[in-house]
């Protein structure tokens, strides 16, 4: 009997011994098309009967980088499931995706720790105006001019979006004696805000000294902190980013920046990387760093061994077992 056939698209660099042994149930592939028309091609050819695709967060030019309605058009009917690395999933149309009858797994669990840890470093970093310190140490200035800043200790951190690294954030903030209030689309269980209160948008917004943006990118959240959002924000507010970079309309905190009304920021993505805003580059008080949330050993192994374990149960039980909450309903 033939195994059905999976498909890499990009690599896997740490999990290769449990992607090798997939082959006990699957036919392996590596996308090699070196161009996104030879691509098209072999979705016609040599890809015909792929039932499952292993989906890596690449670089828009490569082949197969974004799921959207076109290339789902191209993609064989036999395909089923598309398990991708990352726990945003920003670059994959899942309307389109479930139009087709295509299920979607992303790796939530696995990213939390390794960016909870980024995020807090951003807040720090951002509220002590560390980068300032560090540039000036680095031109040879010690610590001439560098001005005053501020503790984490009683401060109010306003999370939006508390989902698994929202909470895990949370858990480390407590450890700087923040106080933390949160807005989701619904309140959580008790158990899971630990303490944490549930605000409306607004108030989260007009009441929180640093805001930490935890919530994935989709039509309802591009640009949900724009200038009128900012507008009802406190004067010397800290915003940092380590979800993805078009939740913020960067033009709109680069003018707050530039008019103190956000006192700084700490960023690990942007809104049309790795193009970076310049009024960004040129204010040294913020903190940048290059999408690195997850760039650690532990949490990328963690990451792949979850695309693959999503992608053997696909494969021996036709489910995901990390579905993307948009499927959550109608997924077996
Ligand atoms: O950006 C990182 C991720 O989506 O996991």
């Amino acid at each position: 009997m033939t195994k059905p056939h999976v498909l890499l698209l990009g690599e896997i660099l740490h999990a290769t011994a449990e992607w090798e042994a997939l082959s006990d149930v699957a036919t392996l592939s590596v996308c090699d098309s070196s161009t996104k028309e030879e691509f098209i091609k072999d979705l016609a050819g040599k890809f015909s009967d792929v039932v499952a695709v292993y989906h890596c967060h690449m670089d828009d030019a490569k082949p197969g980088a974004n799921i959207n309605k076109e290339l789902l058009e191209a993609l064989p009917t036999s395909l089923k499931f598309i398990c991708h690395h990352g726990a945003g999933y920003d670059m994959i149309d899942v309307n389109a995706c479930t139009r087709k009858g295509v299920l979607v797994s992303n790796t939530p669990g696995a990213v939390d720790g390794a960016t909870a840890d980024v995020n807090m470093f951003l807040i720090l970093g951002a509220l002590r105006e560390f980068n300032l310190a560090m540039t000036n140490l680095r031109k040879g200035n010690w610590n001439v001019g560098v001005p005053l800043s501020h503790d984490p200790e009683g401060k109010v951190l306003g999370i939006l979006g508390m989902g698994g690294i929202g909470r895990a954030l949370k858990r480390r903030a407590k450890g700087f004696g923040m106080i933390t209030q949160y807005h989701n689309r619904k309140p959580l269980s008790e158990e899971m805000a630990a303490g944490a209160k549930y605000v409306s948008f607004d108030e989260l917004l007009a009441t929180s000294d640093v805001i930490s943006m935890n919530l994935p990118l989709n039509a309802h959240t591009r640009h949900i902190i724009n200038k009128e959002a900012i507008a009802k924000m406190k004067d010397g507010v800290i915003i940092v980013n380590t979800a993805r970079g078009p939740v913020i309309d960067e033009q709109a905190l680069v003018d707050a920046l530039e008019s103190g009304k956000v006192r700084c920021a700490g960023l690990d993505v942007f809104e049309a990387e790795p193009k970076i805003h310049p009024g960004l580059i040129a204010n040294e008080k913020v903190i940048l760093l290059p999408h690195v949330g997850t760039a650690t050993y532990e949490t990328r192994k963690k990451m792949e061994i979850t695309v693959i374990n999503n992608v053997r149960s696909a494969i021996t039980g036709a489910k995901l077992l990390n579905v993307v909450p948009e499927q959550i309903h109608f997924a077996p």
